[in-house]
């Protein structure tokens, strides 16, 4: 069980050319993940994810803030000592990362071999890990005869050799198709909930953080830009890159062009109206425009699961006299967020 904190974390490279000012990869980022949880780190291309990776297994050295990964300070290790906790990070990569060379068991067996471990607990240990993984008829096979999902396997099972507290995942999924990608997903789910291993993954990806996330940090320009329970944050997105994500897979209200293309089609009112787990009740929207003599058709939107709970907008078409129509957006306003779309 271990919980990482980084704790006001920045990154500065030098600028390219003399007078070129530093690239600040990350700026002042601080990101507490409990024991036992699965953090995503999402955002879009040079927001400093890989950076801020690099720099919780110690590849690199962070330029300012501290970092800790259970009771090490990897911000304060020297070299030598870093390597010993390296032993104690998992990680697995967009490309996999194996040796194409040699058999799938070898690949797994490696760190054992580096950490010292006796062969004949090695076997075993191997044996273990691809029975856990799913691949023990695929020991004996080289790893460039197995399919993309079955290589990020391998890479699960190399990366839990050594028992690892945390397990870092670099776009773990961005290669893969989404049937597979929702198959490694599930076996991280796995490895979360089984061993206790903390996870913290990095993507670009809505659909990675909505399947597996208990928590998630947005990054933009180095940033973390908001940060919290993933159905707090994108029920209820604050920043542009957060509603950027959002559009990508939730329901949202239609875009300017889809709502001309809506009204065109509908004469009606027509309203947005949110839906949060817990907060609304359909039966109760749906009587509340029976009740008034309204007609309702759903022309937009819809409800989905976000980090287990259930969300959605509809957009509905509101029918029947103005007065009433009125009277009834009133009552509904009430009820729930509502948006009259002008
Ligand atoms: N070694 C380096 N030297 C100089 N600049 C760097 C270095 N590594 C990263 N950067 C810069 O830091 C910023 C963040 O890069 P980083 O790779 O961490 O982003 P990212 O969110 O992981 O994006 P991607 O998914 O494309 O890798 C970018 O502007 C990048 O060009």
């Amino acid at each position: 069980m271990t919980r990482v904190q980084m704790i006001g974390v920045s990154k500065r490279y030098p600028g390219r050319g003399k007078s070129a000012s530093p690239v600040v990869a990350v700026d002042d980022v601080t990101i507490d993940v409990a024991s036992g949880e699965i953090h995503a780190i999402i955002g879009y291309s040079g927001a400093g994810k890989s950076t801020l990776l690099r720099l919780v297994n110690g590849l690199e050295h962070a330029s300012d803030g501290r970092i800790l990964v259970g009771d090490d300070e990897i911000t304060a290790l020297p070299e030598s000592q870093l390597r010993r906790v390296r032993g104690r990070i998992g990680m697995i990569f967009q490309q996999f990362n194996l040796f194409h060379a040699k058999k799938v068991a070898k690949n797994v067996e490696y760190p054992l071999v580096v950490a010292g471990m006796p062969a004949a607990e090695r076997r075993r240990r191997v044996a273990e890990l691809l029975e856990f993984v799913g691949l023990s008829e695929k020991s004996g096979a080289y790893t460039d005869q197995l399919s993309g999902g079955q290589k990020q396997r391998v890479g699960i099972a190399r990366a839990l050799a050594t028992n690892p507290g945390v397990l870092l995942a670099d776009e773990a999924t961005s290669a893969l198709d989404p049937q597979t990608s929702r198959e490694v997903l599930a076996l991280l789910k796995r490895v979360n909930a089984e061993f206790g291993i903390t996870i913290i993954l990095i993507t670009h990806e809505m659909e990675v953080v909505r399947e597996i996330a208990d928590r998630v940090t947005v990054m933009d320009s180095g940033r973390a830009v908001e940060q919290g329970d993933v159905f707090d944050v994108f029920s209820n997105p604050q920043s542009q890159t957060t509603k950027r994500f959002v559009a990508t897979a939730l329901p949202t209200e239609p875009r300017a062009d889809r709502l001309d293309d809506l009204r065109e089609r509908h004469r009606g009112r027509l309203v947005s109206l949110t839906f949060r787990d817990g907060d609304v009740d359909q039966p109760v929207v749906f009587r509340t425009l029976a009740e008034r003599g309204v007609g309702v058709s759903i022309v937009h939107g819809g409800i989905t699961d976000v980090g287990g709970r259930s969300f959605g907008k509809l957009t509905l078409e509101l029918i029947g006299d103005d007065l009433k129509v009125e009277h009834a957006i009133a009552a509904l306003a009430q009820e729930t967020a509502l948006e009259v779309l002008a």
